[in-house]
C-alpha cells in the first residue's frame, strides 16, 4: 500500500515535470487573469477563453469549458475572479470525462492493433508497452505489420529485443495481412497473452488503409476470434490541432479504443489531450515522456489536470494510475 502510494506520489511528480511547458504555456497566463481581473465580465473570460485556444484545448472544447464555468459561476453567485479557479479546473475535468478507463488487453488473450502515421512514435510506443506488458509476467509477441517503410522492421526489433519479447515481421513491402496471420500462429504456438501489431499508418491514401485494416481484421476473426481485440492510435502531441485531425481521420476508418499520446515530454502543446477526449470521446490511455523503454505512462485525466494547474495531489487517492 505504502509502496503503491509512493509509485503514484513518483508518477504525479514526473508528470508535473514533464509537462512543464504546457503548464508554463497555461497556467502561469490564468493564474495572472485570476489575479489580474478585480471583477467577473466579458474581458475576464476572453482572456481565459484565449489562453485555453492558445493552449490547444481547440475552439469547441473551450468554448463547451466557458460555458460550465459561466453557469457554476452564475449558480454559485461567485463574485472574485479568483474564486473562479478551482470551476475553471472541475470544468476541464468534466470536459474531458470519458467514463472509467478500461485495459482489457492486461487482463485477458488480446490482440492490440497499433496505428499511426510516420514519425508521431508508432514503433517506439509498441516497443515501449512490449516492455511494459512484459514486465507484467505477460508473454508478448510482436507483428511487425507496418511493412510499408524501410527499416520499420528492424526498428520493432531493436525494441523487440530490449523488451526482451519475441518479433514477427516479414520482407519490406509483404503483406500485412500475412505477417499477421504467421504472428497469430506464433501467438497460439507460444499461448501469448498479447500479440502487439504495429499496423499501418498512410492517411494520405484512405482507401488502401481501410482495406489494409479489414483484410487484418477479417484474418483476426477467422484465426483469433477467442482474443480480445483493441486498436490504439498514437498521436504526436507536440503537433497540436493537427493531432487531433489526426485522430478524427483514423476515426472514420477503425473503431479505436484509446490513443497514445507521444512527446509530451517538452511540448507546449499537452493541453490537445483535454481536446481529443472531449471533441472524439476516445480515452487517451498512453502519454509518451521520453525516448527510453519506461518511458510510457498510463494516463488519468483527473492527475493530468491536476499537475497542469498545479494541484497538490499528497493521499495518491485522486487517480487510479500506476506505472
Ligand atoms: N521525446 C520523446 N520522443 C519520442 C517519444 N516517442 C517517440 N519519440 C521519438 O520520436 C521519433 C520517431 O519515433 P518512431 O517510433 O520511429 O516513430 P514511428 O511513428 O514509428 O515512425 P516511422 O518509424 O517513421 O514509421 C524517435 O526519435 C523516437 O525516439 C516520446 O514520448 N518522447
Amino acid at each position: 500500500m505504502e509502496e503503491e502510494k509512493k509509485e503514484k506520489k513518483g508518477f504525479f511528480a514526473r508528470l508535473v515535470s514533464g509537462l512543464t511547458k504546457t503548464r508554463d504555456n497555461i497556467v502561469s497566463g490564468i493564474d495572472s487573469v485570476f489575479h489580474g481581473f478585480s471583477h467577473i465580465d466579458d474581458d475576464f473570460y476572453e482572456e481565459i477563453e484565449e489562453i485555453l485556444i492558445m493552449g490547444d484545448l481547440g475552439v469547441h472544447t473551450t468554448e463547451a469549458i466557458l460555458d460550465k464555468l459561466k453557469e457554476r459561476v452564475k449558480e454559485e453567485k461567485i463574485k472574485e475572479p479568483a474564486d473562479c479557479k478551482e470551476l475553471l479546473i472541475q470544468s476541464i475535468k468534466e470536459q474531458m470525462d470519458v467514463g472509467e478507463t478500461a485495459y482489457r488487453f492486461e487482463e485477458e488473450k488480446s490482440v492490440v492493433l497499433v496505428i499511426g502515421v510516420n514519425g508521431v512514435g508508432k514503433t517506439t510506443s509498441v516497443g515501449k508497452l512490449a516492455g511494459k506488458l512484459k514486465s507484467q509476467g505477460k508473454r508478448v509477441v510482436l507483428a511487425a505489420a507496418d511493412t510499408f517503410r524501410a527499416a520499420a522492421g528492424d526498428q520493432l526489433k531493436e525494441w523487440a529485443n530490449r523488451a526482451g519479447v519475441d518479433m514477427i515481421g516479414g520482407q519490406e513491402g509483404a503483406d500485412p495481412g500475412s505477417v499477421v496471420y504467421d504472428a497469430v500462429a506464433a501467438a497460439k504456438a507460444r499461448k501469448a497473452d498479447v500479440l502487439l501489431c504495429d499496423t499501418a499508418g498512410r492517411l494520405h491514401n484512405k482507401k488502401n488503409l481501410m482495406e489494409e485494416l479489414r483484410k487484418i481484421n477479417r484474418i483476426l476473426e477467422k484465426e483469433y476470434s477467442d482474443a480480445y481485440r483493441e486498436t490504439l492510435v498514437v498521436l504526436d502531441a507536440t503537433t497540436g490541432q493537427n493531432a487531433l485531425a489526426q485522430a478524427r481521420q483514423f476515426a472514420e476508418v477503425a473503431d479505436i479504443t484509446g490513443i497514445i499520446l507521444t512527446k509530451m515530454d517538452g511540448t507546449a502543446k499537452g493541453g490537445i489531450a483535454v481536446a481529443i477526449q472531449s471533441e472524439l470521446g476516445i480515452p487517451v490511455k498512453y502519454i509518451g515522456v521520453g525516448e527510453s523503454i519506461d518511458d510510457l505512462q498510463k494516463f488519468d485525466s483527473g492527475q493530468f489536470v491536476n499537475a497542469l494547474f498545479d494541484v497538490k495531489e499528497d493521499s495518491g487517492e485522486e487517480g487510479e494510475t500506476e506505472c
